[in-house]
């Protein structure tokens, strides 16, 4: 059965349950942080993030972003410490985005929305590959950075520049934001934002949810709205 979904009134999230029951679940993503409800746990480690650029492989849009693939066959690209054990390699980056600057991110802040939100999505190497990885409940890890508006050149798609000064975090158990919205991912996000400017966003919205020769549909709106927290805690790696 080949799952045609999207993020249209007749495909969107409201609708992907139907073929995705999980999407129900007890540890969906994103969530609306509220920080003021968070906990503070001193026992959380500093986030490691090691990128090392010459992995960066090729850039695709997938229908529903548009992705950075990265080789993951060494630990040259990884992410450890934080909330997480062990090793995480970095698979790709992708990002979700609005039609207009007032909504696009997935995660939102006390219920702000922000104009987009980044994903650096990596896989726990004590599982063979992405895919065995994504389906354990410790399988992913990844970290969402918010994208906020202002005038500033976007640094290139090496991740070490594209990263905020600062790597305070919140971090749950959550899930894959799209179909199969699998339960296996920590979610590590940050808590600050990093700059994009107006000709990026453009650039973004530009990007077609369409193939060659099918009627031209905008790429725009490709997040998941925030899902019900069901008990889980958030905690955070700052006072
Ligand atoms: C088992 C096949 C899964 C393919 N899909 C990957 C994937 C990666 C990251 C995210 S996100 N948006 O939660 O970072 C969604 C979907
Ligand atoms: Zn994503």
């Amino acid at each position: 059965m080949s799952h045609t979904w999207g993020y249209g009134p007749h495909d969107g999230p409201s609708t992907w349950i139907e073929s995705f029951p999980i999407a129900d679940g007890l540890r969906q993503s994103p969530i609306n942080i509220i920080p003021g409800q968070t906990s503070y746990d001193p026992s959380l480690k500093p986030l490691k993030l090691k990128y090392d650029p010459s992995n960066a492989m090729d850039i695709l849009n997938n229908g529903h972003s548009f992705q950075v693939g990265f080789l993951d066959e060494a630990d040259s690209s990884t992410l450890s410490g934080g909330p997480v054990s062990g090793t995480y390699r970095l698979k790709q980056f992708h990002f979700h985005w609005g039609a207009r600057d007032d909504r696009g991110s997935e995660h939102t802040i006390n219920g702000i929305k922000f104009p987009a939100e980044l994903h650096l999505v990596h896989w726990n190497t004590k599982y063979p590959n992405f895919g065995e990885a994504a389906s354990k409940p410790d399988g992913l890890a990844v970290v969402g950075v918010f994208l906020k508006g202002k005038q500033t050149p976007f640094a290139n798609f090496d991740c070490k520049t594209v990263l905020p000064a600062s790597l305070d975090y919140w971090t749950y158990d959550g899930s894959l934001t799209t179909p199969p919205l699998l339960e296996s991912v920590t979610w590590i996000v940050l808590k600050e934002p990093i700059s994009v400017s107006p000709a990026q966003m453009t650039k973004f919205r530009s990007l077609m949810f369409s193939g060659e020769g099918e009627a031209p549909c905008c790429m725009q709106d490709n997040f998941r709205p925030p899902q019900a927290l069901k008990g889980r805690t958030v905690r955070r790696s700052f006072k």
